[in-house]
């Protein structure tokens, strides 16, 4: 079971027992989504995304988790189709994960948690410029969520896992080229829940088209574990701390209703 608040908060990086709740912030994220209380939205399309992977730049770490980073200054990467009426890019995809693989997830279904989930961001292009611009207004960005779950190895993420170790400090970066990210998306995209949220992470900003995919992708025990190598602190502190446990506590669905593409 995820540890419960008071151990967590003791575990957690400091960022994460700031606000749990953003002052008059009604529509938070991560949430629990409740399946039986998810509504079959009808006119809900499938996802369409087309991701080049040569546009593919760098993978650093921010010191919350680590980040792989595209050229979003044209239409090469884009998501369009599901809830969403305009055009979004991709900007950057990262992970949220645990220090056991009994939690780590964000979002929960049913309560039920993952050892990690995957965030692809994404910010809308038709209405706004630069992802600075789309991340302050309420239909600015489209986040996709998938789940992880621990088995057999996923010969596509190997890549990535092996770029870990030259960015396990704050503040590190490398570039990384040719990386596909539509390789981490599970087969069945067109089932997936929807609702409106935030980033969970400062500044919590209520921006958030969330896609929060059903079907899950499988990584090896392994590989995880390198995600755990990864170190929260700089290479100039002396306290050196594992990068785990880098998800937000979930927060009150406030009367938002979750809808989902499929029954
Ligand atoms: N720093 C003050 C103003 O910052 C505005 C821009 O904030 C950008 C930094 N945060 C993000 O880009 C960002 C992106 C996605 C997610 S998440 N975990 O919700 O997918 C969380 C955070
Ligand atoms: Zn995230």
């Amino acid at each position: 079971r995820r540890c419960n608040l008071t151990a967590c908060s003791s575990k957690m990086h400091p960022m994460w027992q700031g606000p749990l709740a953003v002052p008059g912030g009604d529509r938070q994220s991560p949430i629990d989504i409740v399946v039986r209380k998810s509504v079959l939205d009808t006119e809900l399309k499938p996802l369409k995304t087309t991701y080049d992977p040569k546009t593919c730049q760098q993978i650093w770490n921010n010191g919350y988790s680590f980040l792989v980073e595209y050229d979003d200054t044209t239409d090469k990467n884009t998501l369009k189709g599901g809830p969403l009426q305009d055009t979004f890019r991709l900007c950057q995809f990262h992970f949220h994960w645990g220090e056991t693989n009994d939690w780590g997830s964000e979002h929960t279904v049913d309560r039920r948690l993952f050892p990690a989930e995957l965030h692809l961001v994404h910010w809308n292009a038709d209405r706004y410029s630069l992802f600075e611009e789309a991340v302050m207004e309420d239909n600015g960005l489209a986040v996709i969520g998938v789940f992880l779950k621990v088995g057999k190895r996923h010969e596509g993420l190997q890549k990535l896992v092996d770029a870990l170790p030259t960015i396990r400090h704050k503040d590190s970066v490398v570039e990384f080229t040719c990386f596909d990210p539509g390789c981490l998306l599970p087969a069945n995209t067109d089932d997936y829940w929807t609702y409106h949220g935030s980033l969970t992470t400062p500044p919590l900003t209520e921006s958030v088209t969330w896609i929060v995919m059903k079907q899950h992708i499988e990584v090896s025990h392994d590989q995880l574990a390198v995600f755990r190598s990864l170190l929260f602190t700089s290479a100039e502190e002396e306290v050196q701390k594992s990068m785990v446990n880098n998800f937000r506590v979930q927060q009150p669905l406030r009367g938002r209703t979750v809808r989902s593409s499929f029954t």
